[in-house]
């Protein structure tokens, strides 16, 4: 069965990450990208999740799992190298009632796995190959981030700004709404901000709103 496909506010939710290796070290550095409250329990971790730890960006417990670590946790990654270890992580979420479980080396336990991810501030691309081949999923996210540059990320912003201020035009019926935002979306937009030519950009932008609130007065 394909899993379903969401993105998930997980800001100051409680995250318990079960082992201290790379891999620990992937799954924690996203789940502090989006600002959860973040538990590592593991006898020994890398040197940069050692540092979050220092710096207070996460909580340390540098022991090793206890079935108590789940119970106030929203979601789960059992990462440890013992598979036993990673087990007992699952059958603790279990009882605990914790429904969002990855265990990183039995695709059949996780509730949740893992996408590749394309980051370009709001805009997320996120590729999933249903624990297939999680090497295609980093070969495709690294061919996507040479074609979705880093220019994506004001681009999104400016179309946010744009989509804000058009839907909020009292003036345009839903359809001109709905066209206006459609030609902002012409390719023209995203070639001035990757050139650097913002105010040209914006201008041409505020040109095709006010050409349509003309044509929608006449
Ligand atoms: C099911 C899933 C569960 C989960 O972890 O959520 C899972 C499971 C397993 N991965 C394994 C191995 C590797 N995983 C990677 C890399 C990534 N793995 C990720 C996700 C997922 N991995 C989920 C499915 C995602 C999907 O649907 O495609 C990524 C996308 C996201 C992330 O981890 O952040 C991240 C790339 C991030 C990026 O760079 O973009 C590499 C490559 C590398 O590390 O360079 C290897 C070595 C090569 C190989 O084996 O293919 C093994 C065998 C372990 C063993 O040998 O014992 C298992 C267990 C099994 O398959 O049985
Ligand atoms: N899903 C994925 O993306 C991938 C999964 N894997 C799987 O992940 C496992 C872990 O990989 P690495 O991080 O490279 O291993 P690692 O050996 O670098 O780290 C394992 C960590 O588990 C901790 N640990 C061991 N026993 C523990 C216990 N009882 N309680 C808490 N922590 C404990 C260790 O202290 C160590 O920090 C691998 O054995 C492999 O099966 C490997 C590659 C990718």
């Amino acid at each position: 069965m394909p899993h379903y496909a969401m993105m998930v506010n997980l800001e100051r939710k409680r995250c318990v990450v079960v082992g201290g290796g790379q891999v620990a070290e992937r799954k924690i550095a996203s789940l502090l990208a989006a600002g959860a409250d973040v538990c590592v329990v593991s006898p020994t971790c890398t040197e940069a999740i050692h540092a979050w730890g220092q710096a207070g960006r996460l909580t340390l417990w540098q022991r090793p799992f206890a079935s108590a670590d789940v119970s106030s946790a929203v979601l789960v990654v059992a990462a440890t190298s013992d598979s036993a270890v990673n087990l007992a992580v699952y059958e603790a979420c279990q009882q605990a009632g914790c429904p969002w479980i990855n265990v990183v080396d039995r695709p059949d336990l996780c509730s949740f796995t893992v996408p590749s991810v394309v980051e370009r501030g709001d805009l997320t691309v996120a590729i999933s190959t249903g624990g297939n081949n999680p090497g295609l999923a980093k070969k495709l996210r690294r061919q996507l981030e040479a074609w979705i540059g880093p220019e994506y990320k004001d681009y999104t912003r400016f179309l946010g700004t744009m989509r804000k201020r058009v839907l909020a035009l009292d003036e345009l019926d839903a359809a001109g709404k709905r066209a206006v935002l459609a030609e902002l979306l012409d390719d023209r937009f995203l070639e001035w901000t990757r050139s650097g030519e913002i105010e040209r950009r914006d201008r041409e932008a505020e040109a095709v709103v006010a050409e349509w609130l003309g044509c929608d007065r006449s």
